[in-house]
């Protein structure tokens, strides 16, 4: 009798025979397809046409990006050959990784479904190959053997699940396989975790962890909260997520309908093969202040780091939380209520540098429609009358005498260009300089037309202002600990901004607010998904604003409330928050508890620096205890991370050694640039290399990484209790090696951890 090594390898030689005949009969397609190429190009018209018709997407942060991508999925539909053959070679290279035997009701034998990245059948209904996310496949990630429940088109569905199979299989060999009775196999978990850290994020899909999977499949959330530690597998279970949804929803939704917001470019760069190695399309990747500089183009935004760096304290502090409150965003509605009344703040109409509608009559304008007209209605009308007005200028402007002056001074040239298209043959003289005076007023008129259309004639500047003058009456100051006084202050330093074309970070999300309301926007209604990654760096103002600018969203937010870098208390409060934004009937919050990054050493010390810890489990893999060395000044500390970093090259481990701010990442590479190959991270907008990097903390979130150095990790360094959680996401940051540096006394965050966790150096 054949064991089962023996049978399944039998069993996979002939699924990989049926690939190959596919790939052979693919490729009769494709070779038809590439002589029909007319065809093909007709088909690229119609989609250049019909991706046209999503002009409102021009206008928002989204743009060409998604452009793209829309034309790239399009082009897949008109030609699903090229999608199949990427398709099925992926399956060759890796047909399937599991197994699951399932037995239903009445039925005479347990049936074996395969399951592998992505659907494939030798003939209807006769699938060698399941898809990971079709629902059965479901079985495999959530339950134990016996009985199961799974979903089908008829409803659920109740079975008995008699053998879980895993394999790994590389090059038409099957190298191991493993019957198990744990959700995932604890084997086949721990090969994954035992790999090194690399500068591109994996795809997890062989082994998904039960509550990782609730969160990947979850499809009835309009808010789905994942709350987990460091390391837990947010990022990606999220990115798995993703993949499924465009499978759950394929050709209702595309990547192009997803967004997702990251903390930095730099870990966009880190994620962004995982949806591709899973055969899908990444979604729309920005950060934050990337969607808020492509919308307010012209101001120079306050960056998260340079926020961070300043570090406000008192009444400066104190009005930056405020205007992070979700009462300010109900202040900021009240006060738009208002405008359909009084206050809208307007810029005249000029041409040539003369007042042609006054700044009175563009506001009179704006109020002569009646009260049932709301802020966006109002703006359009006033739009509407305001351009027919400037039209109905052409024919008095004509008789003006620059415009005949224009004409006069016409060269042939600039005669010929003018007229364009237009018929040359005139009655008369007079017949000639009618059109081409109309043809010049018009020509003059046309930035004047375009600004209009473009709301210019709204000083959006200075009508920021007078809401945040009005501000005092709208909240009660002292409840925030703030005085008039200071807040009248905290204006005139916003209006100096102003006036150098500068806003901070604190007036972003308002003023981009404030704009929509008055515009009337309904936000961008064709994204369907929202992901915002490091939900803990949001303030309530700016969650609002995002449920606001993506209305028929769902929304899924993932943080780790340990890891508040630059909101910090905040945090606290978000979850409560939430709870006003979307209905609780139709939010769902999940924790997850597990880390799967560090080893236990590294996470038991991690979690150490944290008040409380207590939520957090390491998975069973050993490594060295984290190492702390004091040392003297800067110079030796050089010299200790020199030592480290060959002993971590040596067991074939990448190191990132991790400052607190960019000076500091400067202030290392020059002490260690001549001594050994380091690259340091300067910005978001870098790559990952291999080898040693540099990093400041700010930029490190989200990363890992086999070995991490926290750099200077003493008393003048990180003192405050609100500095904890960025010592934690340091820390955190390690795989499998964690070296403490610090200058003379090391932090009171991390000198309170208990002895025994670490081993101290001198
Ligand atoms: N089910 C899993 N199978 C294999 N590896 C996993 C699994 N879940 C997570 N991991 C691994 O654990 C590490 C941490 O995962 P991830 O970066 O997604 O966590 P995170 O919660 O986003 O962390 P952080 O909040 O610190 O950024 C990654 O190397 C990831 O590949």
């Amino acid at each position: 009798m054949d064991t089962p090594y023996e049978i399944e390898q039998t069993r996979l030689d002939n699924v990989l025979v049926k690939i190959q005949d596919a790939i052979v009969a693919n490729q009769a397609d494709l070779q038809k397809a590439a002589n029909n190429k007319a065809d093909v190009d007709d088909g690229w018209k119609d989609v250049r046409i019909k991706a046209g018709t999503y002009s409102s997407l021009f206008e928002t942060a989204m743009g060409v990006r998604q452009q793209q991508q829309m034309l790239q999925e399009r082009e897949l539909a008109v030609n699903t050959a090229e999608h199949q053959a990427d398709v099925l070679q992926r399956l060759k290279q890796r047909p399937y990784f599991a197994r699951i035997d399932i037995q239903e009701p009445g039925a005479d034998k347990p049936e074996a479904i395969y399951i592998g990245l992505a659907s494939f059948s030798d003939g209807v209904d006769n699938f060698l190959i399941y898809d990971w996310r079709a629902p059965i496949s479901s079985v495999y990630y959530d339950a134990n053997l016996g009985p199961v429940e799974y979903e089908t088109p008829d409803g659920v569905q109740k079975a008995d699940l008699q053998l879980k199979r895993q394999f790994q299989i590389e090059d038409g060999t099957i190298i191991t396989l493993f019957d198990t009775n744990e959700t995932v196999g604890d084997q086949l978990l721990l090969n994954a975790l035992a790999g090194e850290s690399s500068t591109k994020m994996k795809s997890i899909v062989t082994t998904i962890q039960k509550e990782q999977n609730k969160i990947i499949r979850n499809t009835a959330a309009e808010l789905l909260f994942v709350q987990g530690a460091a390391g837990s597998g947010k990022t990606s279970a999220v990115l798995q997520r993703v993949a499924f949804l465009l499978y759950r929803y394929r050709g209702r939704i595309n990547a192009g309908q997803v967004v997702m917001f990251s903390p930095n470019q730099l870990f966009n760069d880190y994620i962004d093969q995982v949806l591709p190695e899973l055969g899908e399309q990444n979604m729309v990747q920005m950060t934050y202040y990337q969607y808020a500089s492509r919308r307010l183009p012209k101001l120079q935004l306050e960056t998260l780091q340079e926020r961070f760096e300043a570090q406000a304290t008192g009444a400066v502090k104190q009005i930056i939380d405020l205007k992070g409150t979700s009462r300010y965003f109900k202040a900021m509605e009240e006060y738009a209520q208002s405008l359909n009344q009084a206050e809208i703040r307007v810029r005249p109409i000029k041409f040539r540098g003369e007042e042609i509608i006054s700044k009175e009559q563009v506001a009179a304008i704006y109020y002569s429609f009646n009260e049932n007209y709301n802020l966006g209605n109002r703006l359009q009308a006033t739009k509407e009358r305001l351009l027919k007005m400037v039209q109905g200028r052409i024919g008095s402007e004509m008789q003006k005498t620059w415009v005949e002056d224009t004409v006069q001074a016409l060269s042939k040239e600039e005669y010929d260009s003018l007229l364009g298209d237009n018929p040359r043959e005139f009655k008369s003289d007079d017949q000639e300089f009618k059109t081409l005076a109309k043809l010049i007023v018009t020509q003059e008129l046309a930035p004047i037309m375009r600004g209009i259309s473009r709301n210019r004639f709204i000083n959006i500047n200075n009508q920021f202002v007078h809401f945040l003058q009005t501000v005092p009456t709208l909240i009660n100051l002292a409840d925030y600990g703030l005085t008039e006084q200071e807040w009248t202050e905290g204006i005139k330093a916003t209006v100096k901004m102003m006036r150098q074309g500068e806003l901070a970070l604190a007036d972003m999300t308002p003023f981009m607010f404030l704009f929509d309301l008055i515009k009337g926007s309904r936000g961008e209604r064709d994204i369907r998904f929202v992901f915002i990654d490091e939900i803990q760096d949001y303030t309530p103002f700016q969650l609002a604003f995002l449920k606001f600018a993506f209305p028929r969203a769902r929304f899924t937010m993932l943080g780790d409330l340990n890891q508040a870098i630059f909101t910090k208390e905040n945090a606290v409060s978000l979850q409560s928050e939430l709870t006003n934004l979307f209905d609780p009937a139709k939010s769902e919050y999940i924790q997850l508890t597990q880390t799967y990054r560090s080893t236990q050493q590294i996470t038991d010390y991690s979690k150490a620096i944290l008040i409380d810890g207590a939520k957090i489990d390491a998975f069973e893999r050993t490594g060295d205890l984290p190492k702390v060395q004091i040392l003297a000044d800067d110079a030796t500390m050089a010299q200790a991370a020199l030592a480290q970093l060959q002993a971590n090259i040596a067991e074939g481990e990448t190191t990132a050694i991790i400052t607190k701010t960019l000076a500091e990442a400067e202030l290392v590479y020059d002490l260690l640039r001549d001594q050994t190959d380091v690259t340091i991270i300067r910005t978001e907008n870098q790559r990952l290399v291999p080898g040693t990097i540099i990093v400041p903390a700010y930029l490190a979130k989200g990363l890992e990484f086999d070995a991490v150095i926290m750099w200077d990790a003493s008393a003048q360094n990180y003192h405050g209790d609100d500095e904890r959680q960025l010592v934690y996401t340091i820390a955190s940051r390690a795989m499998h090696q964690l070296t403490v540096l610090a200058k003379q006394t090391l932090s009171p965050l991390l000198a309170a951890v208990p002895a025994e966790l670490y081993i101290e150096e001198k």
